[in-house]
């Protein structure tokens, strides 16, 4: 599969002197769904907005579909659709007209049945005469994807589309951003919500202070996510893990004192009991157990940490 948005170690340094883009570079494939990961502030919304060509880059350059975004901003943006994280909507404007004028911004000739056909994928069809602040929340949303699919984009931007939305809204806008992968159209989307990369994408960038510190298939990244350690603390220290024991994925930690056994918790079967029944056997008594989950935040100072080192 062709890349195509590009972008090639993009920084961007607000006038105040921050830096909130530390040398970005992505290649995103037609087709995909890229979910980008991060908490507040790290740079999320710089990234897209710089992508769409809202903002400025201070260096490095940003293709789409081939388009420089700064050189020649038209052809890149005529590709781009854009739902922005704040909900803005002329009020007593009808939805099928809301979305007909933003066709028509893009330059596109008026095509009811393009809009129809907006309209029905989004199930807002119903409701295309209806005025947008008769709208629910979850409408509202609706409303402005439909916005952004106006001019037929072949690269569709979510900036956090779900927060602050309940789950049942939130699956409602899972369901929604799958049935526009199967028309084809490349998502990018901004969350803080791991369930929600987990949900619904296939690759998952996770970005924190400025920078892309992961760009990993979904799947992979989840089963990281999915790890849990158990610490057994031992009675009595022990040099080395008995011979007995080696087919456990275990580490000897806290001189010897513990050991930590790593496992899935999606597996069928963790193995804890046959572990703790082959620990006993292996003469060791426990003092004392702990789990741990792993989390985003364990892999963002995990790789904090390699950066660093
Ligand atoms: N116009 C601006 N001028 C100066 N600093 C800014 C500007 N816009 C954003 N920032 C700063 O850049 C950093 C990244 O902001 P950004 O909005 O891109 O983060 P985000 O990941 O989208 O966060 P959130 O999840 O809270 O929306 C923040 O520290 C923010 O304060």
């Amino acid at each position: 599969m062709a890349a195509i948005v590009d972008i090639r170690d993009l920084r961007k340094v607000y006038s105040g002197g921050f830096e909130a883009l530390k040398g970005v570079s992505l290649s995103i494939e037609e087709g995909e769904i890229l979910a980008l990961l991060g908490p507040n502030g790290a740079g999320k919304t710089t990234l897209i907005s710089t992508i769409c060509g809202i903002t400025n880059p201070s260096s490095g350059q940003v293709l789409v579909g081939g388009h420089d975004v700064v050189k020649d901003y038209r052809g890149a943006r005529a590709i781009i659709g854009l739902v922005p994280q704040e909900i803005s909507l002329e009020p007593f404007t009808k939805v099928k007209d809301t979305v007909a004028f933003s066709r028509g911004l893009f330059g596109k000739p008026r095509d009811d049945a393009a809009i129809e056909k907006i309209l029905k994928q989004l199930s807002l069809w119903d409701k295309r005469n209806a005025r947008t602040v008769e709208l629910s929340g979850g409408m509202k949303r609706r409303v402005l994807i439909a916005k952004a699919l106006s001019h037929d984009p072949k690269v569709l931007f979510l900036d956090e589309p779900t927060a602050g939305v309940d789950v049942e809204l939130r699956k409602d806008m899972w369901d929604v951003v799958a049935e526009l992968k199967a028309l084809g159209v490349t998502i990018i989307l901004t969350t803080h919500y791991i369930e929600e990369a987990e949900a619904i994408a296939d690759r998952v960038g996770v970005i924190n202070g400025g920078q892309l510190l992961l760009v990993e298939e979904k799947d992979a990244l989840m089963q990281r996510l999915g790890q849990k350690t158990l610490q057994i603390e031992l009675s009595e220290s022990v040099t080395e893990i008995p011979a007995a024991l080696a087919a456990y994925d275990l580490d000897l930690v806290k001189d010897g004192s513990a050991l930590r056994y790593t496992y899935d918790t999606r597996a069928e079967s963790t193995g804890i009991t046959r572990l703790l029944a082959a620990i006993s056997e292996a003469g060791l008594h426990l003092r004392d157990l702990q789990t741990q989950q792993s989390s985003l935040e364990d892999i963002f100072v995990g790789l904090v940490k390699e950066g660093a080192a």
